[in-house]
């Protein structure tokens, strides 16, 4: 057994310290974990210490000192490099138990996997859908593939950052799930900000849009959240959107390997593309409402 019964005893490691990172991190301490982070940045593991965390210089420090490891990373990249780069995971991995949730795709996923495998330690991509405040309250759904042992060990974590886990099978699966449920995400904003700015170009109260969805077979949790602040113009970022925009990225890429046609996706990638160019990657994914927006031609 990697975990003990007790959640009290377990020791786990975290890397990745942004706004999921942060949240998550938290959580497993509120609930008893004895947690041990890492960030890039160093600085922003302090927070987390004055609420009780240990500090690993490195990525292989964390691993070395916990049976079990989670890392919440923003790209494929960087979940490459948190792995196969000097100090990294791979170092100290032989009989550790590591679990990836940041989203990546399929192909990085599986690179992962393989390198853990091959130096003795076991691995679980388990991405997650949910932002920052269901990451805050424990109720994210987590979507995960992989060595089935380490999951059902991972379940007492999982416990207290979801509200749901699904194991779909063999390594790839939980990316590629992941990524389906985003590019529909990405799209279904994009509508949602289309429709906004045409209620108000044509001359209807976009209040009373927001009022009608909610009550129409449309009606769902992400219009209800963002709606009120895009109305403001208002982005704080939940889900940064240059994140989406790699999600969607990914998403048509996944649809490539398979001849799938996603010109819905496409499209919603361009703007989101478009919305990064304007500078607003950092925002939340909402901010994509700013590229449906006629351009002003005043001054
Ligand atoms: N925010 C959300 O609502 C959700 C996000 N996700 C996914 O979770 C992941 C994290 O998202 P989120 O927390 O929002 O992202 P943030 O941008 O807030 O945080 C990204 C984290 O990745 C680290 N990082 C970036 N590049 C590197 C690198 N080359 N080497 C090591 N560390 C690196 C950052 O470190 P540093 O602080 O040094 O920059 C930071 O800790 C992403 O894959 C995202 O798609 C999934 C569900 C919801
Ligand atoms: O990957 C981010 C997902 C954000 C959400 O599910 O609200």
């Amino acid at each position: 057994m990697l975990f003990e019964e007790e959640s009290i005893k377990m020791e786990i490691g975290f890397l990745g310290l942004g706004i999921m990172g942060k949240a998550m991190s938290i959580n497993l301490l509120r609930h008893g974990f004895k947690v041990t982070v890492w960030n890039r940045t160093l600085s922003k593991c302090d927070e987390i210490v004055a609420l009780g965390a240990s500090v690993g210089e490195t990525p292989a420090a964390v691993v070395k000192k916990c049976k079990y490891t989670i890392a919440m990373l923003s790209d494929p990249s960087a979940a490459l490099s948190v792995v196969f780069d000097k100090d990294g995971v791979l170092e100290h991995i032989n009989g550790k138990g590591y679990v990836d949730m940041s989203t990546v795709d399929a192909n990085t996923s599986s690179k992962i996997s393989e390198a853990i495998k091959a130096k003795g330690g076991y691995f679980l991509e388990a991405p997650v859908s949910g932002s920052k405040k269901p990451a805050e309250d424990g109720q994210l759904v987590i979507l995960a593939a992989g060595e089935k042992a380490l999951y059902e060990e991972a379940l007492p974590a999982f416990d207290v950052l979801g509200k749901k886990s699904f194991f779909l099978g063999e390594v790839g699966n939980g990316a590629k799930m992941k990524l389906v449920v985003n590019m529909i995400m990405g799209s279904m904003m994009n509508a949602f900000s289309e429709g906004i700015t045409l209620a108000e170009r044509s001359g209807l109260s976009p209040g009373t849009l927001l009022d009608v969805l909610d009550l129409a077979a449309v009606s769902n949790a992400m219009f209800k959240m963002k709606g009120p602040a895009m109305l403001q113009n208002s982005y704080s970022p939940a889900f940064p959107l240059k994140h989406q925009q790699k999600d969607m990225r990914l998403a048509l890429a996944l649809g490539d390997e398979n001849a799938v046609s996603m010109p819905v996706a496409a499209a919603a990638n361009e703007a989101f593309k478009k919305a990064r160019s304007l500078g607003l990657g950092d925002l939340d994914f909402s901010a994509v409402h700013e590229t449906s927006k006629p351009l002003d031609h005043s001054s």
